[in-house]
């Protein structure tokens, strides 16, 4: 069996289509222009390639964009200052304070201090909570581009055996929030998981996403099954720089039924969903109704 192929670049595109068609939507019949703030405090390199492609696709889709650079010693307060005046400025409905901050940031606190109806992340500890209750939240980014990628290609998830690999905030939990919301039967693994291959073996879908490259073989994969890539891993081989995700494509294809590829998977997604959470926080923060087809 050789699995499908996941396009997440170009659902990323079909996204962006109906991020464009809400956006001019909402200028012509209200006068609004969505608009999204992204902060970044230092140069990292990495960092600033995201934050360029987001800006630019944020203006690409007819939102307003605004970034903010800020030095890589910038104090608290003055991050709090400026996330406090966007917090207040009505032309930005979207706030984006890039991750990792420097140590000397405390990442939580300057998160929390994100007004929630703004927090196109969903990484506010108030979003956290409506999305574990089941209640209206700012969906984080890369699982709501996950959600959407195995919707369009399984229909109803109820009842699926989903594995998350990995339990971070960002990524790992929200992700398995989001499954147990569709029904699936969750299971989080993680480095301390006892017999891992055969805790994946049991999936019909699998979230990977723990950040070392090519780390699930295809023989941890029941044939048939779905599994998301999220890892972008960045390694040197054959004298050249190479992005490979957390699973090993080559020999994973040969088993599942469908794979995201790195690049052109759940990278894409993560943006165009970004935008999609941008449009959603707009929509509310006006009283319109939800953008069909870009919440979860
Ligand atoms: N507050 C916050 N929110 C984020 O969403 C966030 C963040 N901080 N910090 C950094 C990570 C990373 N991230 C990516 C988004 C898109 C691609 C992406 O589009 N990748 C392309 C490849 C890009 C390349 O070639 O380097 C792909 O997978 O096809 C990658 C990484 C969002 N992040």
């Amino acid at each position: 069996m050789t699995a499908d192929i996941i396009d997440g670049k170009a659902f990323a595109a079909t996204i962006r289509d109906k991020v464009s068609g809400h956006v001019a939507r909402l200028r012509e019949e209200h006068g609004i222009t969505p608009g999204l703030a992204v902060v970044l405090v230092g140069e990292d390199p990495a960092s600033q390639v995201y934050v360029r492609s987001k800006g630019k696709q944020t203006v690409e889709v007819g939102m307003h964009s605004v970034e903010h650079k800020l030095e890589v010693d910038t104090s608290e307060a003055d991050l709090l200052a400026l996330i406090e005046q966007l917090n207040s400025d009505p032309a930005v409905h979207g706030i984006l304070v890039q991750l990792p901050l420097p140590d000397h940031l405390d990442s939580d606190l300057v998160i929390n201090s994100i007004d929630p109806a703004k927090d196109v992340d969903g990484f506010h500890i108030s979003n956290v909570g409506l999305l574990g209750t089941g209640q209206k939240s700012m969906v984080p980014c890369t699982p709501l581009g996950c959600l959407m990628m195995l919707r369009d290609k399984l229909g109803s998830l109820s009842g699926m055996d989903a594995v998350v690999l990995g339990r971070s905030n960002i990524v790992g939990k929200p992700m398995a929030q989001l499954l147990l919301g569709e029904s699936c039967t969750v299971t989080i693994a993680h480095s301390r998981t006892k017999d891992l291959p055969e805790v994946v073996r049991r999936a019909d879908i699998v979230v990977a996403a723990v950040g070392r490259p090519e780390m699930v073989p295809g023989d941890w994969i029941k044939p048939g099954a779905t599994v998301i890539d999220v890892g972008i891993n960045r390694i040197e081989r054959d004298g050249k720089t190479k992005l490979v995700g957390d699973v090993d494509f080559a020999s994973v294809q040969e088993v599942a039924g469908a794979v995201t590829p790195v690049p052109g998977g759940v990278g894409p997604m993560t943006i165009a969903c970004l935008l999609a959470n941008t449009v959603t926080a707009c929509c509310r923060a006006n009283g319109l109704a939800e953008p069909e087809g870009l919440t979860a």
